[in-house]
């Protein structure tokens, strides 16, 4: 951190985003290389946010508009559900682009990763950049895919707020709670665009109900559709009571008209959003006090004579509250209703300021993000997202601090914070940004450099990819000394793969992919073991007694626990050498080498010959549990996944019979539509290949979401046969 200059603002409060992207300088070298502001892979782009032709000189005032004017947002959704699309559309019209880019001609701004447009789908989240009706917009495109949920989770931990994107053809899908949940978990304020309004099938109160029932939260009516699937024109804005219509011989979307919906012209509509204008005022002073007060005082009577102002300022508070949330309607592929999304955005998504951050920091070399493209700019206040270099040792999912004084304030405060946690409008509760949960993989191959002498550069390319992704593992088998790369589903390896030979000039091979399973024992078994080893003229002399036994904590954490007849003799260096040697052994258990989960290991006696080091402690613990591991009965547990497939009545048998094979176990099979839905468990080991047999069994037409759901014992003969294909004897 050589090159960071950094400084804090104690006295106000200012919000700040601290999203420093962790990229290795090789590749923003790369990146900087291929500056270019204005062309880019053959897109047609718009000067910067704010800059007037190339004025350069006026940068500063661009990079620093008030923070009220600020929005840091992020697009969550299903796959699918056209996150990419919408933002295409979102960067068109706000003038960022001069061209609409296509997902499926593969030519968008935010998917510029070679493989997502390939594969027409998001992986790595991309952020843009640009002004709408003079706020600044900060927008971070993140993926769908459940392998990719990690991306995700970095995102939105530093987002002030989001758009949820839905295909109102099916409502809330499987990825959509995931990504709704861990929105929750950071608190994030939300708006729902229900997207594909033009689509076959499309229904807008279907997808209403999906949002209240699925998703559990209140969805506020602000706009209406104006027809539905092929009839889809336009939309109501029920806060306003206008009516939004799109020129259908445009063919940008940038032509639409705004009209007061008017009793003589539409009475069935203007009687229809009369109804929902009453409704949503009715639910807003619900869940905001300030705005029932005013509404019971002056407005009783009549609703009509309500401002649309003060009902929007009460639908931005209830919104930061996530008491509630907007509900908007569209078709980003059709160009209707993207405009007033941004509207939206800019008008009940908060700003920074009234999230809480209080950091302020200034670095020497600071990039702003154009997607693939950064510019370098001299400084940046709060609120902003920028990118910056030099960081060798930090990784997705750090805060940067001002100094270690402030750090040591910060986790202070945090700790505090944790004992308080329960108590509500907590200020300091948003100061330290929550680090990313990392998902443990499920799955696990090795990976080999194209001759013994790249190794050292795949081993670069593999720590570069980690500090950037966290959710893939390395590590190095200890029996055979192959990398192993540890992902979160097939695509994730492959991807991977595919990024090391493009990024870094590397051919390797990949071994199968294989199942991270992991191991139990039933039963309560102990052991003693003593080591007795001289090394030098010193004697490591230690014997240990302990007991291992079955827990149910789905965790792969052990449970320590300690005899009363040790427990107030062991030093902490002991009761520490013991620990680490009870996880090590965990680590790698005795049917496959997988780690040990749900286990509980009490020390019984522990005696150490003066001198022993704590190594030589937890060597000797370690063999112990593994003798004791080893005696135990034994079960393997297996990844077990929710499985989410939409697939036209016409071919749900094959699909069905499918999944019985794949051992497969349907809860559910709901109708959506003309679709339907299978809902059910399927083990991950039976999911290798799965993309490509249904689109065949299915003529492309389902798609399918994959989440792990827990571990599950295997039975006894899929266990057998496990092993023996593991000992090499089928
Ligand atoms: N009918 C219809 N199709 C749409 C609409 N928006 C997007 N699509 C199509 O839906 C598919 C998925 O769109 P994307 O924008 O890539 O969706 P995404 O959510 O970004 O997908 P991931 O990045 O893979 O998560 C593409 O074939 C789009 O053309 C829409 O409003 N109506």
């Amino acid at each position: 951190m050589s090159n960071l200059r950094i400084f804090a603002v104690n006295r106000k409060k200012i919000s700040s985003l601290h999203y420093f992207n962790n990229m290795c300088s090789s590749k923003i070298r790369a990146s900087l290389k291929r500056l270019k502001l204005h062309v880019l892979l053959g897109r047609n782009y718009s000067s910067l946010p704010g800059l007037i032709g190339n004025d350069i000189k006026s940068l500063h005032s661009i990079i620093n508009p008030p923070i009220a004017k600020i929005r840091n947002i992020g697009i969550m959704a299903h796959i699918d559900a056209g996150k990419t699309t919408t933002t295409e559309r979102i960067l068109y019209y706000s003038g960022y682009t001069r061209s609409l880019g296509d997902v499926d001609d593969g030519d968008t701004v935010t998917d510029f990763m070679a493989q997502e447009r390939e594969r027409g789908i998001t992986i790595q989240s991309a952020a843009v950049t640009f002004d709408w009706k003079g706020y600044r917009i900060n927008l971070i495109d993140t993926p769908g895919h459940v392998d990719f949920t990690l991306e995700v989770e970095r995102c939105l931990r530093v987002l002030d707020g989001a758009v949820a994107v839905f295909d109102a053809s099916a409502g809330v899908e499987a990825q959509t709670l995931t990504v709704w949940r861990q929105a929750d978990k950071h608190k994030v304020p939300r708006i729902c665009f229900l997207n594909k309004m033009d689509k076959i099938g499309a229904s807008f109160n279907y997808a209403v109900e999906s949002i209240r029932e699925k998703l559990k939260a209140k969805p506020l009516l602000l706009q209406l559709p104006i027809g539905e699937g092929k009839a889809f024109k336009g939309v109501v804005d029920v806060v306003s009571k206008e009516k939004l219509l799109w020129n259908p011989n445009s063919d940008d979307g940038k032509d639409f008209e705004r009209k007061p919906l008017l009793e003589m012209s539409d009475p069935k509509l203007l009687k229809e959003t009369t109804e929902a204008r009453n409704a949503l005022i009715e639910q807003v002073a619900d869940l905001d006090d300030e705005f029932a007060d005013l509404v019971l005082g002056e407005f009783s009577e009549n609703f009509d004579l309500l401002p649309a102002e003060k009902l929007q300022t009460a639908i931005h508070r209830v919104t930061l509250a996530q008491t509630a949330v907007p509900v908007l309607c569209g078709s980003a592929l059709k160009n209707k209703g993207v405009q007033p999304l941004l509207d939206a955005i800019t008008m009940y998504l908060p700003s920074p300021e009234e999230r809480n951050y209080e950091f302020l920091e200034r670095i020497s070399r600071l990039l702003l993000p154009f997607a693939d493209q950064h510019i370098e700019i001299p400084l940046l206040t709060a609120g902003n997202i920028a990118l910056t270099v030099g960081l060798k040792h930090t990784a997705t999912g750090d805060t940067i601090v001002s100094s270690k004084s402030s750090a040591l304030a910060a986790s202070r405060r945090a700790r505090r914070e944790g004992e308080k946690k329960q108590k509500e409008n907590n200020e300091t509760e948003r100061l330290l940004l929550a680090g990313v949960e990392i998902p443990e993989p499920v799955f696990f191959c090795t990976i080999e450099p194209p001759s013994v002498a790249k190794q050292p550069d795949l081993d670069h390319a593999l720590k570069c990819l980690q500090r950037e992704d966290p959710s893939l593992k390395v590590k190095l088998d200890p029996d055979s000394g192959q990398t192993v790369l540890c992902g979160m589903g097939e695509l994730h390896i492959e991807i991977i793969h595919d990024r090391i030979k493009r990024e870094y000039g590397l051919e390797t091979y990949l071994g199968p992919l294989q199942v991270a399973y992991r191991e139990a024992i039933l039963n309560s078994v102990r052991a003693t073991d003593t080591l007795d080893r001289t090394l030098g003229d010193k004697r490591h002399l230690v014997t240990v007694e302990l007991e291992a036994k079955p827990m149910e904590t789905a965790s792969l954490l052990p449970v320590i626990e300690y005899a009363a007849s040790v427990a107030g003799d062991l030093s902490q260096a002991s009761r520490e050498a013991f620990e680490n040697g009870v996880h090590s052994a965990c680590l790698q258990g005795p049917l496959l080498g997988s780690p040990v989960q749900d286990v509980a290991v009490t020390l019984h006696s522990l005696v150490i010959h003066p001198g022993t080091s704590t190594t030589m402690i937890s060597a000797c613990v370690s063999r112990c549990l593994q003798k004791a591991l080893k005696k135990a009965d034994k079960q393997i547990l297996e990844p077990l996944m929710n499985l989410e497939v939409t697939v036209s009545r016409d071919y749900l048998s094959p699909v069905l019979a499918d999944l019985a094979q794949r051992r497969g176990n349907i809860q559910e099979i709901q109708s959506r539509q003309d679709n339907k839905v299978v809902i059910g468990f399927v083990p991950l080991a039976e999911t290798m290949g799965y993309s490509t047999v249904l689109r065949t069994l299915t003529s492309g037409s389902a798609t399918f979401a994959l989440e792990l759901s827990n571990y599950q014992a295997m039975n006894p003969q899929d266990q057998s046969t496990l092993l023996s294909q593991r000992h090499g004897l089928s």
